[in-house]
């Protein structure tokens, strides 16, 4: 059998390591339905305990550092890992616990979503979930990973620029962030105004041509972890030996209609989640 065939006809194993929604639409519990959806087997390692609801967040609790480091080890002593999908890290002193055990373990897939607030609730600080003096400590991991996949203004802070006002824009920074940083960047347009969402691969070699996956603005509040879902999925289906471009197309396609469906779920009374298994829904 050959090493493609052998690597899609496997189970991926995902781990995402991350913080928590406790109504279950963002965070590492959107992360486990979304690597679900897509067929993979999911772990979780968790960076910090989140009071959120669809509405917004409360509080953040944070265990010490070296209780990361051994959860991540309780994982990867045991389980060979397929993919990695990496969400909120909080603070300095977790990112560099995450960093030193992906140099020890070198996993083949890591995808990055660098959360810094969440942007579809409100809280305390606008809902922020990352320490904004630790910037550099992320911007290094963007370094250390295969895939980032920062929304407008993610992308701004890691490139040290204004929010980006346009797509054409938008593209020109995760341009210079893929050059910068050796990571090919995911770049999200969901927070573009307009009729449209479209997302974007830009590979960090100049001559590379940048891949935009079009896609329809769903009119709908259900959009609470819609990053954290859309980068599982992706991580998921990289495992299983898709290209990155294929399985954005693929993520993107299931998330339309995760977010068109998200209302049947009738869940908190501010930004629903979205549907992650929408396409089981009346199979009997
Ligand atoms: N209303 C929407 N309709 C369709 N797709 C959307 C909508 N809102 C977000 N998306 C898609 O969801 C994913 C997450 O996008 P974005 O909102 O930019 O990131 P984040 O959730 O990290 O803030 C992207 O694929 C984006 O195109
Ligand atoms: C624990 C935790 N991590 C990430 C987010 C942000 O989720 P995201 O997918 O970016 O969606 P929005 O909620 O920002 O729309 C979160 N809320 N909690």
């Amino acid at each position: 059998m050959d090493e493609a065939k052998d690597v899609s006809s496997r189970v991926p194993r995902v781990l995402a390591v991350a913080g928590t929604d406790p109504t279950g639409g963002a965070g590492i519990q959107a992360d486990l339905k979304s690597i679900a959806a897509h067929g993979g087997y999911g772990m979780a390692v968790v960076t910090a305990l989140v009071a959120q609801n669809t509405r917004g967040v409360r509080a953040v609790h944070v265990p010490p550092p070296e209780f990361l480091a051994a959860q991540l080890r309780a994982v990867s002593d045991d389980v060979t890992i397929d993919a990695v999908k990496l969400g909120m890290l909080h603070s300095a002193p977790l990112v560099e616990v995450v960093a030193a055990w992906l140099d020890d373990v070198r996993p083949p897939v890591v995808v990055l979503d660098p959360v810094l607030a969440a942007t579809s609730t409100t809280g305390p600080g606008g809902g922020r979930l990352f320490d904004t003096a630790s910037t550099a400590a992320l911007r290094a991991m963007c370094s250390r990973v295969h895939l980032v996949t920062p929304n407008l203004p993610e992308l701004a802070v890691l490139v040290g620029e204004t929010e980006a006002q346009g797509w054409d824009a938008a593209v020109g920074q995760a341009r210079r962030l893929a050059g910068r940083t050796g990571a090919t960047v995911l770049v999200k347009g969901g927070h573009l105004g307009g009729e449209d969402s479209p997302d974007a691969i830009v590979r960090p070699d100049d001559a590379a041509p940048v891949r935009t996956v079009p896609g329809r603005r769903v009119d709908s509040t259900s959009t609470h972890g819609t990053g954290c879902s859309l980068s599982s999925a992706v991580a998921t289906l990289a495992a299983t030996g898709l290209p990155w471009v294929e399985a954005l197309s693929r993520a993107k396609a299931w998330l339309a209609g995760a977010i068109e469906q998200g209302a049947v779920l009738d869940v908190g009374s501010g930004r629903g989640p979205v549907d992650h298994f929408h396409h089981l829904r009346g199979m009997g």
